[in-house]
Parts: structure tokens; sequence; C-alpha cells
């Protein structure tokens, strides 16, 4: 990926500008090769404006959107405005990146480890109990539910514990392999486990709900394709970072 930055100084007219924008952006919507774009007018300098525009690469920006049916009709728009800019380059992201606390981690409005801690707990009580997936977990630990939490609670976005007390990925991973879980089973933990969201009275709001199922069903999905004999998933993979997907909570 990479990221165009064009930088504008309108003298005149900044309404007929954003419009023109506004009708090339529809040939930026429709670009395979473009992943976002987004036009900004300066705050303290209103005739200054920066576009970025994310690319799937240079290239792809350069020889596929440029020489490809879209570009001609695209660059009819804002035509007039090339006189107008003062900085048009590509930038590589770096690994400096993140999100702020504006909107709270899943963990946060889960309640926390301790909130994670009181879910698993009852999950594997209801799991040693339960007659299709408790012979799989006869000899588990019985710190278990505590790594379980830890292991939710990083991926919910809270400290990453999982990582730093008990080897994170690989050592989940390892955990899994060989196991040869079936999907009645998958379907069985993820039932047992939303059971047990409820009987602990984790958050129910939607947003909250489906956030959390939907991890649930990513990683259950990839625990039964990484537990079949003769599985070679990649041993070695960064702890997921669950957030709220397209519904973060209503903040007002
Ligand atoms: C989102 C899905 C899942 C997550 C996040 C998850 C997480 C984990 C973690 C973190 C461990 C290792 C705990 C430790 O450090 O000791 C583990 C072990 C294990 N998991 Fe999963 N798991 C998932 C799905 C499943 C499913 C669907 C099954 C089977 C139905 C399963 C069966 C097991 C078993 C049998 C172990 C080993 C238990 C033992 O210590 O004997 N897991 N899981």
């Amino acid at each position: 990926m990479t990221v165009e930055y064009i930088r504008y100084r309108i003298s005149g007219d900044t309404e007929s500008f954003e419009q023109a924008y506004a009708r090339a952006a529809r040939f930026l919507a429709r670009a395979p090769q473009c992943v976002d774009y987004e036009l900004s007018r300066c705050a303290e300098e209103p005739s200054a404006y920066v576009l970025r525009i994310t690319w799937t690469s240079a290239d792809d920006h350069l020889k596929g959107f440029r020489g490809g049916d879209l570009f001609p009709g695209f660059l009819a728009e804002i035509r007039g405005y090339i006189e107008a800019i003062e900085e048009m380059r590509h930038y590589e992201p770096t690994s400096v990146r993140g999100a702020g606390a504006a909107v709270p981690t899943l963990y946060d409005w889960g309640g926390g480890a301790e909130a994670f801690e009181r879910l698993t707990e009852r999950f594997y009580e209801k799991v040693v109990a339960d007659d299709l997936i408790g012979p799989l977990f006869a000899h588990m630990d019985s710190a278990h539910p505590r790594f379980v939490a830890m292991w939710l609670g990083e991926v919910f976005g809270g400290p990453a514990r999982y990582t730093e007390e008990r080897g994170g990925y690989a050592h989940m991973l390892g955990h899994h392999l060989g196991k040869a879980i079936t999907e009645p089973q998958r379907r069985r933990w993820v039932s047992l486990l939303a059971d047990a969201a409820d009987d602990v009275g984790l958050p129910d709001d939607p947003e909250f709900r489906s956030a959390f199922m939907g991890y649930l069903e990513w990683g259950t999905r990839l625990a039964v394709a990484n537990s079949q004999p003769g599985a070679t998933p990649p041993g070695q993979a960064p702890v997921p970072h669950w957030g709220w997907g397209v519904a973060p909570p209503y903040l007002g």
C-alpha cells in the first residue's frame, strides 16, 4: 500500500473546487486500485487542502489507474486545478500507526480482566460437563480458563498479557494442532461461550455482542482448520486485535 498526498492552495472559489472533487471522487470510488480517499481543508488557512489517496501500490496507481478507463473522467473534473498543486507524492506507511482512545476498546466495554475471567470460569464449567466437547478438555490445566481470558483480553484491546506471559499466537496454536475439531464441536464451543456471556452478565448491547460473536466465529473456524491432521498453519503470527467493525457504540 502507498499513500499519495496532494496539497492544493486554491485562490478564489473553494466551493467549486470541492464540488469538482466530489464529482472526481466517483471515479476513485470505482477504481480497484484505490483503497480509500479523503479531501481535508485546512482550518487555519481555508485556501489550503490536502487530498489523501491510499493506493494498493504506487505501480497500481501510476500504471493501473492512470493507464485505465477511469482516469480520463477523473482528470476532466479536476484538470483546472493542476496549477494549484503544491505537492503530489507517494508516501510508504511506517509501523507507527494505531487508534486513540476516543472509542473504548471491546475489552474496556466488556468490563476488563475481571469480566473476561468470570466469563471463562463459567464457560469451562459448562465445557467440562458437555458430552460433545467435554472429552477434548479432559486433561486441561486448572489455569486454562485464566489463560483463555488473557488471550481474549489481548484480542479485544486489553494488555498483551498472553503474548508476554504465555507465548502469544504460537503457544495458542500449539494447543489446537492435531485436535481434529469437528464442525459440531466448534458450534457447541461458540454456543456455550455465548451462554456463559449471558450467565455472567457481559454487556448485551447489539454493538458489543455482534463484535464479540464475530471474533468467536472467525477464531473458531481457524481453530477447526488448524486442528485438522496435516494442517500447516503459519507457526508465527500476531495476536489479532478485534475492534467494533462497522458498528461502534453510538457516542452522540
Ligand atoms: C476463538 C476461538 C478459540 C480461542 C480464542 C481459543 C483459545 C485457546 C487458548 C488461548 C488455548 C491455550 C491456553 C493456554 O495457554 O494454556 C486453547 C487451548 C485449547 N483449545 Fe482453544 N480456542 C478457540 C477455539 C477452540 C475450539 C472451537 C475448540 C474445540 C471445540 C478448542 C479446544 C481447545 C483445546 C482442547 C485446548 C487445549 C486444552 C488443554 O490444555 O488441554 N479451542 N484455546
